[in-house]
């Protein structure tokens, strides 16, 4: 468990999940591999579906982007009834190259938060957190701290995890959740957003995460209140 001050002007925590609420491992060798082993057949069972199509839509749209990118794996954008299996293979190894990269974008993180919907509902998945994240939200909580999740995970998939935890349902501890949709969470934008959403000034959000990079939160916050950095900084690392 980390100790750490919270800066007086602080009234919100925003937590990240992977490495933060929840061991990486939880990730890496239960929900991606959950990934990889079932996407064909989910695609096969879904495809004639809104949901999946507007997701291969979502996924052709990032592969467009991503054509400059060495390796990258095309998804044909239109293609005859009759290919329908290659265009399901097309989709099962450009899911698989991104996820190889542990790309973050919204495209893969939408289907695979619609791929976990069933695992979870039926019991095969329950969301792990560390045993320190219960505890410390219910007192943050009773300290009169607002709650909010940012991950690259979808707001549906967070939901999920949360949902159907091995602590029960943990949804009614929390105040929201944000994902790449606000922005990607490198991006000093997205933190700016994301205060913008809740009404709150950057400087009233202290953010918890593993990621060093996923700090922009604090050059945004340093133009106002610089010692928000340097007390999270020594505190919690
Ligand atoms: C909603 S949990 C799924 C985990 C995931 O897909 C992910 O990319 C985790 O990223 P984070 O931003 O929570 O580190
Ligand atoms: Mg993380």
């Amino acid at each position: 468990m980390a100790l750490f001050s919270v800066p007086t002007p602080v009234t919100t925590i925003l937590l990240d999940i992977e490495g933060t609420t929840t061991p990486i491992t939880f990730v890496k060798d239960v929900l991606f591999p959950y990934i990889k082993e079932n996407i064909k057949k989910y695609l096969l069972e879904h495809w004639q579906e809104k949901e999946c199509q507007e997701d291969i839509t979502q996924l052709q749209k990032q592969a467009e982007k991503d054509s400059h990118i060495d390796g990258f794996v095309p998804i044909p954008s239109a293609i005859s009834d009759n290919e329908t299996e290659n265009m399901i293979q097309a989709v099962v190894d450009n899911v698989y190259w991104q996820m190889s990269l542990d790309r973050k974008t919204t495209a893969l993180k939408q289907l695979q938060g619609h791929m976990w919907r069933s695992a979870y509902i039926t019991g095969q998945l329950k969301g792990e957190v560390y045993e320190d994240v219960v505890p410390s939200i219910r007192q943050w909580r009773e300290l009169g701290f607002k709650l909010y999740i940012y991950s690259s995970g979808s707001v549906e998939a967070q939901k999920l995890l949360f949902g159907y935890s091995i602590e029960g349902n943990l949804l009614k501890l929390l105040d929201g959740h944000f994902d790449t949709t606000v922005g990607h969470k490198v991006e000093s934008k997205s933190y700016r957003n994301i205060a913008d959403s809740i009404r709150c000034s950057p400087e009233n959000i202290l953010f918890l995460t593993d990621v060093v990079k996923d700090m922009p939160l604090y050059l945004v916050t340093q133009e106002s209140y610089p010692e928000a950095v340097i007390s999270f900084q020594l505190g919690f690392y």
